[in-house]
């Protein structure tokens, strides 16, 4: 079954995000739409970025007479100086949440991973998210926020055919618990979502469907994560209901991490 059992809930009261400001990354499609929509639909004023406009522009269509706002700006978080001058921009008025969505890898065993796409992985899963929450942090710190970034249910155990990805999402772990201990007393938080299978345009296409299929079928609860309750969790941990949560790995993933997860690909 590829489809949740029963329709998202949205569970957060309206107006709950009214006054804050989010920085999201990937906000052009995916989890990362998903989680633009109800952070503005909570209240929230949201930039998104990310490398097509043209995504970008439908995220900002379907924000349309939300209770908070979608504006957007193109850039490729791969670019430090670029996304490091992007979080200056948009958080000159000041920043309540930052959403490390953009990622993304390709399936590949790792001998047959080279040189170049390690780098290229590890520098959009881990070192642009390191370059954008530096750039965030005297913003977060004025105003007591919070960062959220998008992991992989299972990061913590491994999978074959992403020692990539998961060596670099071990990393913003890694990072998010560092960083919420350094900045406990500056009230930011930091914490890391696991998602499990989410159907999107990433893993779009019949080869990826496959995958899918085995994916969804190897969860223990039979079924993938809906986007929007990846991002009602966001919208929760960003509020003041989330106060006291910092340095998690939050997986929302049916419990894929606890049965083949990943390592089925590779069978
Ligand atoms: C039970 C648990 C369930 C969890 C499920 C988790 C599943 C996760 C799903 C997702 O994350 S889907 C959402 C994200 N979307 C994607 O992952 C797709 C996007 N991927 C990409 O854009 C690329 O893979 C990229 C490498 C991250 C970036 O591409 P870019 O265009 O910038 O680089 P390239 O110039 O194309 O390549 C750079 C380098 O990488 C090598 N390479 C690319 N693909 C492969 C491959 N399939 N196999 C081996 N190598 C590859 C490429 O050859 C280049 O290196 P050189 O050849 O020049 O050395
Ligand atoms: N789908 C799934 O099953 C799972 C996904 N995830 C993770 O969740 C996150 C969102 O994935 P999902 O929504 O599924 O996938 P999508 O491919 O739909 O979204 C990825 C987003 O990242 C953006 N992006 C990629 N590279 C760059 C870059 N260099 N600079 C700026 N933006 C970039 C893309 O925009 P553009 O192409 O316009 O740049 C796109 O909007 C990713 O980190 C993914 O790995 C985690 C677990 C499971």
């Amino acid at each position: 079954m590829t489809e949740p059992s029963t329709p998202p809930k949205e569970v957060l009261r309206p107006g709950l995000l009214a006054g804050t400001t989010g920085l999201v990354t990937g906000a052009g499609s995916g989890i990362g739409r998903a989680v633009s929509l109800r952070l503005a639909a909570l209240g929230m004023a949201v930039h998104g970025t990310g490398r097509r406009e043209e995504a970008l522009a439908g995220t900002a269509t379907l924000a349309e007479g939300l209770a908070g706002s979608f504006a957007y700006t193109p850039c490729n978080v791969r670019e430090t100086d670029a996304v490091t001058a992007l979080v200056e921009q948009v958080a000159a008025n000041g920043l309540d949440l930052l959403v490390n969505n953009a990622g993304g890898q390709f399936f590949a065993p790792a001998a047959e991973i080279s040189q170049k796409g390690w780098n290229t992985v590890v520098d959009l899963n881990l070192n642009a998210i390191f370059a954008v929450t530096r750039a965030a942090y005297p913003h977060l710190k004025a105003r007591r926020g919070a960062v959220v970034s998008m992991s992989l249910s299972g990061v913590d155990r491994g999978g074959m055919g992403f020692a990539h990805s998961i060596a670099a999402r071990a990393g913003v772990l890694g990072m998010t618990r560092s960083l919420a201990l350094e900045w406990a007393r500056d009230g930011i938080r930091l914490n890391c979502i696991g998602p499990g299978t989410v159907v999107t345009e990433g893993l779009a296409g019949e080869a990826a469907r496959e995958i899918l299929d085995r994916l969804v079928a190897a969860t223990p609860m039979g079924e993938p994560t809906p986007v929007e309750e990846v991002a009602e969790l966001v919208a929760y941990l960003a509020s003041p209901a989330g106060r006291l949560m910092t340095g998690q790995l939050i997986q929302i993933d049916g419990a894929a991490h606890l049965g083949p997860g990943l390592h089925l690909i590779a069978s």
